[in-house]
């Protein structure tokens, strides 16, 4: 009888021992029984010794004969749950496709293909000539088995059947063989660029770097060629056979790199992201594992993609803040990426115009090797940007009119603009004009967004939506007033405003799903549109080679945010939002509408640029002793009654004092703690949130601290109450 150690997809911060007649290999999924359920857990390690065996119960079922969890992923998710402070089998779930969770084989199951028959090929394919259809396709098949689904695409369900029917053809079901390098069969360095001395210079370090780990950070200003860097500098590894791993942040960025990847090298790229099916992402998973993938390109999840030959992470747009999970297993994949790098002994690109403060520091204090692009490639010059007082102006739709007479000259002269707005829909809120009530989400305690052009309010917080009220619920007036603007009459503004130009509006509203962004991209870049109006989708990473301005309609409100990384955000914002106007030969500008112009971040902003605003940033980061100069981790708590999530930080206050205090006697290990106090948005879904920040100037005697506390913590009597969880290092405070 051997004992084994399993994690088990549960919510409890431990593994849990079961028992086998032989030893397992770390890394194989069993089925195993939790209570009255039959988990899919994975094997951590094989012959424990334990004292009480009375109780283990024997595994049901092993489920793989090779380890679906590699040794590296299995060291990575060691570091995910001691470092988060996670349940190790959600850890490992999460790392894992969803098939694979469920218990499903890991290689790649039969498919149907369709092949030749001994007949069809002796056929005389002239024998078809009347059929010109059906002899491409059985010339096709006579070349390499088709999948079935696929062949019916391309010559039609009737030419297949016809053909099975004639006995040329027939369905079989193949086993998918996945080839270590298969990329390699094409592998083809298709046309590019001489790169300028910048650029030169990353690919030259870059180049220094194979085969060691080393992480760099790429700082380059918008459009200076750092996707030229990354294409360049995988070049040689992807030739020597080794992997390359894409991290990106959105969906929408994903078509036209993937793209640009593709042409450059001739090679299938892997896509993983969150819309695809589970068994689209399942055949990416087993084909990166295989090695047959020489290049995979995904979103934050992608960071667990399994790799046979590694050669090179990067994470493109590395400020991005969708990179760090803000539920359940709340991890940071480019942080990740760094310690799956050092585990593989290969370098990390880090790239961006607007690095995170974290990463900055890193590169400044030599921790990170530190590469600029600090001029736009191919001639095109820097966007300028300007601030736009708005006080005492009219203001019409939210533009004020000295901003449209800017406006107007560009699109009088043809160009495009692009306009940006902070919110989607019509207005912010709803309210009486007799009484003044406004229109509440009841479980949210927040107004509602007006989306006239489907006649409802919808709550941003929580999603709920109302058909649009006819009167007041307090004094039953019929007069309901809007306040503030979003999308939605920005646009219909711009259509009164400038009746002749053609518009779209990109929010999540208008353009849902991957296809649709891609397509309305496309016309924008044909110029069927000239205004564009949107949100945040339009500041990631596009090239507009036709937008010549590019305006901020408000950026008052994160000026006076609590917080504190609220000023890097809008920076980086603003930047990249800067970044689209300019691209190609026309000269590009941008304009900020402020109330507040001599806000001391906006001129900083406007007159040196993000590289010198980041680098004061940190030094006021360091003087008010704020990340990334010291740690911090978030206990939050839910509620419906606001008492119990109030009551529940005091006493995890308490424990954390006490604990600590208990178990060392350096009372420095005692984090500093603030709170608990309501989050930023304060009730969501009928909950109550709290939180209480912890900070403490090293990580160590931090992450101590809470280890320590947490078994108390989950005993406490507000525990079952509420629903809390731990946040490392958070970036998100709403
Ligand atoms: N050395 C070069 N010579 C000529 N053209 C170049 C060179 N490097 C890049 N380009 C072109 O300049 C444009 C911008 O380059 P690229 O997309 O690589 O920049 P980027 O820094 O990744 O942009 P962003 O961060 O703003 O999305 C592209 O059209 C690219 O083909
Ligand atoms: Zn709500």
């Amino acid at each position: 009888m051997v004992f084994i150690q399993v994690a088990v997809p549960v919510p409890l911060r431990q593994l849990f021992t079961y028992s086998h007649t032989d030893t397992l290999q770390s890394g194989v999924r069993v089925k195993v029984s939790f209570g009255p359920r039959q988990l899919v857990g994975i094997v951590i390690e094989s012959g424990i010794d334990i004292d009480d065996t009375s109780k283990i119960k024997a595994i049901n079922e092993v489920i793989d004969s090779v380890p679906v969890i590699d040794e590296s992923l299995r060291k990575m998710a060691h570091w995910l749950w001691q470092y988060y402070h996670h349940a190790p089998g959600e850890v490992i779930h999460a790392m894992l496709p969803v098939p694979l969770r469920k218990g499903e084989p890991a290689t790649p199951s039969p498919a149907q293909y369709i092949q030749v028959t001994p007949e069809g090929r002796t056929t005389d394919s002239d024998s078809l000539s009347r059929a010109p259809k059906q002899m491409a396709c059985l010339e096709a098949v006579v070349a390499s088995p088709l999948i079935a689904s696929e062949a019916r695409k391309t010559f039609s369900p009737a030419v297949v059947k016809a053909l099975i029917d004639k006995a040329l053809i027939e369905r079989v079901d193949i086993t998918p063989e996945l080839t270590a390098q298969a990329w390699l069969d094409t592998f083809d360095i298709g046309e590019k660029p001489v790169p300028d001395k910048e650029q030169g210079v990353a690919i030259a370090a870059l180049n220094q770097q194979h085969g060691t780990f080393a992480i760099s950070l790429l700082e380059g200003v918008t459009g200076s060629g750092k996707t030229e860097v990354y294409l360049q500098s995988i070049e040689p590894l992807l030739k020597a056979g080794k992997q390359v791993l894409i991290l990106v942040p959105e969906i929408g960025l994903t078509p036209q790199t993937v793209s640009r990847f593709e042409k450059r090298f001739n090679i299938p790229v892997g896509v993983l992201h969150s819309q695809l099916t589970d068994a689209a992402r399942l055949s990416v998973w087993q084909r990166a594992r295989a090695g047959e993938l020489g290049i995979i390109i995904g979103t934050r999840s992608a960071i667990f993609t399994p790799l046979k030959n590694p050669g090179m992470i990067i994470v493109d747009e590395e400020h991005d803040e969708s990179f760090k999970q803000q539920d359940g297993l709340r991890y940071n994949a480019r942080d990740l990426a760094a310690m799956r790098a050092k585990e593989h002994s290969i370098p990390l690109l880090l790239g961006s115009a607007t690095p995170a403060l974290e990463t900055l520091n890193n590169a400044l204090t030599g921790r990170f090797a530190h590469l600029q692009l600090t001029r736009r490639a191919a001639g095109a010059q820097s966007t300028k940007q300007y601030l736009l007082d708005a006080r005492d102006q009219p203001i019409h739709y939210g533009i004020s009119e000295g901003l449209l007479t800017i406006m107007r000259q560009h699109v009088n002269a043809g160009n495009q603009i692009l306009v940006f707005v902070n919110r989607r829909g019509y207005a912010p809120a709803l309210l009486c004009h007799h009484c003044g009530t406004t229109a509440m989400c009841k479980r949210c305690d927040r107004p509602y967004t007006v989306h006239k052009g489907q006649n409802r309010l919808q709550c941003h917080h929580c999603g709920a939506t109302r058909s649009m009220p006819k009167e007041c619920e307090a004094c039953h007036s019929h007069e309901m007033v809007t306040a503030g603007t979003g999308t939605e009459q920005v646009e219909e503004g711009l259509m009164k405003l400038f009746p002749d130009a053609k518009h779209v509006r990109i929010d999540s509203d208008t353009v849902r799903g991957k296809d649709k962004l891609h397509q309305t991209l496309d016309a924008i870049n044909r110029q069927e549109h000239q205004i564009l109006v949107g949100t945040q989708i339009l500041s990631k990473g596009h090239h507009f080679p036709h937008v010549t301005l590019v305006v901020v309609l408000d950026c008052d409100g994160a000026l006076f945010s609590a917080d504190f990384r609220a000023p890097e955000k809008l920076a980086q914002l603003v930047t990249q939002l800067a970044g689209r106007a300019g691209r190609a030969s026309k000269p590009g500008e941008m304009w900020l509408q402020t109330h507040n112009p001599h806000h001391p971040l906006l001129q900083d902003l406007v007159n040196n640029g993000y590289a010198h605003f980041a680098r004061h940033a940190l030094m006021e980061r360091k003087a008010s002793a704020l990340p990334p100069y010291i740690s911090q981790f978030v206990i939050r708590a839910e509620a419906t009654e606001s008492s119990s999530a109030y009551a529940f930080l005091q006493q995890a206050r308490g424990v954390l004092l006490n604990s600590n205090a208990a178990n060392t006697s350096l009372s420095g290990l005692v984090p500093q703690m603030t709170g608990p106090f309501p989050c930023l948005i304060e009730k969501r879904q009928g909950r109550f949130r709290f939180m209480l920040v912890c900070s403490h100037e090293k990580r160590a005697p931090l992450h101590n601290a809470l280890r320590l506390a947490l078994p108390y913590l989950q005993g406490l009597p507000q525990a079952a109450k509420v629903r809390w969880s731990v946040d490392i290092d958070p970036t998100d405070f709403s």
